[in-house]
């Protein structure tokens, strides 16, 4: 499976953007990375004021890790399924944060480890994934359906109207699987992957630190293919969001990346289908070292550093706020012709 062609952003846009940044009543460059903001949106959809968001949405896909049976978090796996419940009802972070920035929610339980249907397991691969220290993650059928369903959530998403989406990931253990694939894409060593991801401890930093490097082991032999590497150290929430990130991409949708499942699934999905981060910006930096290691290796720049550490879209959907007003910025501020504010004495430098 690989991607072709991934459509880049309009150049003609984003460098109509920078001009009319030049020409509203602020010096120039004042609104910094806002202003960067505004001309990727302006890019993304190929316009100039950009539309500001008539339909935001947040995606977490959700699922369960066999290797969180080894102890490598802080809470018991059953926390999945009560979480996504919370989710469901909006008590969780993510549903008080998208709600406040206005963005809609949606969770797609595609390996929780519960019983019975539910409208929102209509892309359910299985119930929680092999221990990835000893086995592969998921089947060889499981993977594809897995990256398939994230295809399809993305194409559900756009045809609906989206027009920014958050992607976010939710399920006990995934920082284990998440930082494996972020070691073997980077060449990291196991030890400077290692996090504290819902909040262990020393003694569960040490089981983590060798299940990370027992994975790592694995994961190296098929390191050259990314849907085998996500087979064998990843799980089907990572699968999915590798299927998500990409197909967001070819439909020209920008996205807001999340923490550390998602910057994981992010390397995955532009080795798959280079090209595609150009449609994507990562909103917040995790304190978790692998996701570092993973938007340094896309060349991304955080936008925000609020010491966050909690995946489930939270992080990416803390920048929302922000992308709306570089978006209104260009879209309602006044030129200095528009207003009569007199210009700067001398020429502007060139944008940068
Ligand atoms: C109550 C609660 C809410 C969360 N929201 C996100 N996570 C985050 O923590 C988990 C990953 O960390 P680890 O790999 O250490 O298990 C994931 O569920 C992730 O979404 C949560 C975790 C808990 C316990
Ligand atoms: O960045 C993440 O995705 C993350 C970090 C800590 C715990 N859970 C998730």
């Amino acid at each position: 499976m690989r991607f072709e062609d991934i459509p880049q952003p309009d150049e003609v846009a984003r460098a109509s953007a920078i001009t009319l940044h030049e020409s509203l009543i602020k010096p120039v460059g004042s609104l910094g990375r806002l202003e960067e903001l505004g001309s990727w949106i302006a890019a993304c959809q190929g316009q100039s004021p950009p539309r500001p968001f008539t339909r935001p949405r947040v995606v977490v896909f959700a699922a369960d890790h066999g290797i969180a049976r080894t102890g490598v978090s802080a809470y018991p796996p059953e926390v999945t399924a009560q979480l996504v419940s919370t989710a469901l009802t909006g008590g969780a972070a993510i549903s008080v944060l998208a709600s406040s920035a206005g963005a809609g929610l949606r969770v797609v339980d595609v390996a929780v480890d519960s019983e019975g249907d539910s409208p929102i397991s209509e892309f359910k691969v299985r119930r929680g994934s092999g221990s990835i220290d000893v086995e592969d993650a998921l089947s060889g059928a499981e993977v594809l359906a897995a990256v398939r369903a994230g295809m399809a959530v993305a194409d559900a998403e756009v045809d609906g109207g989206a027009d920014l989406l958050v992607a976010g990931a939710l399920g006990v253990g995934h920082t284990t699987p998440a930082a494996v694939l972020v070691a073997a894409l980077t060449g990291a060593e196991p030890v400077a992957v290692v996090g504290r991801g819902s909040g262990i401890d020393d003694a569960i930093w040490m089981r983590k630190a060798v299940a990370i490097r027992d994975a790592l082991r694995r994961a190296r032999q098929v390191i050259t293919d990314p849907v085998a590497l996500l087979r064998a150290s990843g799980g089907a929430d990572l699968a999915a969001l590798t299927g998500f990130l990409a197909q967001a991409a070819k439909r020209r949708t920008p996205v807001l990346l999340d923490g550390l499942a998602v910057g994981a699934a992010a390397l995955v999905a532009e080795e798959l289908a280079p090209g595609a981060r150009s449609w994507w910006v990562a909103s917040h930096l995790s304190s978790e070292p692998a996701h570092t290691l993973a938007l340094e290796h896309l060349d991304l720049e955080p936008v925000l550093d609020l010491g966050m550490r909690l995946g489930e879209g939270a992080e990416g959907v803390a920048a929302l706020p922000l992308l709306t007003m570089a978006v209104r910025v260009l879209a309602e501020m006044s030129t200095h012709e528009q207003s009569g504010v007199t210009g700067p004495t001398s020429p502007p430098p060139p944008a940068s």
